[in-house]
């Protein structure tokens, strides 16, 4: 008979079996990792996970740890890895991709470790947007969401949050190589063309009627 943890063993095994290609897109809230994501997807093929999004589809669906979710994210805390992980996991394998932007997640190190641990999937890269608070204060007061955290109160606590457990997480990444830094206080056309240049190298846009390229090449050149 499976107990719980042979499922979670099970779908990280199922998972690991696809050989997913992740990359996770970190900054603070309202950085514009979301909106950034969507055109990422437009462009580039990959299927849009944001942490935040399926923690809201998780409460709203009136899970065991509804209650639990929405208290944590109306004080800008960082739900346990574990609830989120298994949301990540899930909607992974029903994606049917293999190329996923994680939107959001890892959050702080606890997020990071577990990770690690449990799906063995190291990123290809970190996208991290950067934005002074000011911006991003004044965007998440405009953005009508109807999102509860959207709140200034939260919304400090938020920032304290991210400058406190999530940044380390940027740091980590840094000292591995893998963080891809944007500028994001620039409007958002202009952040897209900075992010579209980290996803098509410019190595590979030289290469011009270059010989031996497969089908990708075309929709690069
Ligand atoms: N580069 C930008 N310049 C101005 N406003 C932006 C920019 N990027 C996103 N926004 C707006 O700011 C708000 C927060 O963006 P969002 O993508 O939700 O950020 P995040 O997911 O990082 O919290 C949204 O209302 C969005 O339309
Ligand atoms: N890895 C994550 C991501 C989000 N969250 C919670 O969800 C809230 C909203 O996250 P979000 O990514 O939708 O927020 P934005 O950065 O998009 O503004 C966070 O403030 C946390 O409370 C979490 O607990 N763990
Ligand atoms: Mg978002």
């Amino acid at each position: 008979m499976g107990t719980a943890n042979d499922s979670s063993k099970d779908i990280s095994v199922r998972l690991a079996e696809k050989k997913p290609k992740v990359v996770f897109v970190l900054g603070g809230p309202g950085s514009g990792k979301g909106t950034q994501c969507e055109k990422i997807v437009q462009d580039f093929g990959y299927t849009h996970l944001s942490a935040g999004d399926l923690l809201r589809a998780e409460k709203n669906s009136g899970s065991e740890n509804g209650i639990m979710i929405q208290n944590m994210m109306n004080e800008g805390k960082i739900v346990p890895s574990e609830v989120t992980i298994k949301l990540l996991q899930k909607a992974m394998l029903e994606s049917g991709n293999d190329k996923f932007l994680i939107d959001g997640f890892p959050r702080n190190e606890e997020n990071r470790a577990a990770f690690e641990a449990v799906t063995k999937i190291e990123p290809e890269f970190v996208l991290y947007f950067n934005c002074s608070e000011k911006e991003m204060e004044r965007r998440i007061l405009n953005r009508n969401q109807g999102r509860e955290d959207d709140n200034i109160e939260t919304i400090r606590k938020r920032f304290k949050v991210f400058l406190e457990s999530s940044l380390p997480v940027i740091e980590y990444y840094k000292g591995k190589g893998k963080v891809r830094e944007i500028d994001a206080a620039k409007p958002v056309e202009e952040v897209f063309e900075e992010v579209k240049g980290i996803f098509n190298p410019p190595e590979v846009r030289k290469v011009v009627g270059g010989r031996g390229w497969g089908r990708g090449c075309c929709a690069i050149l």
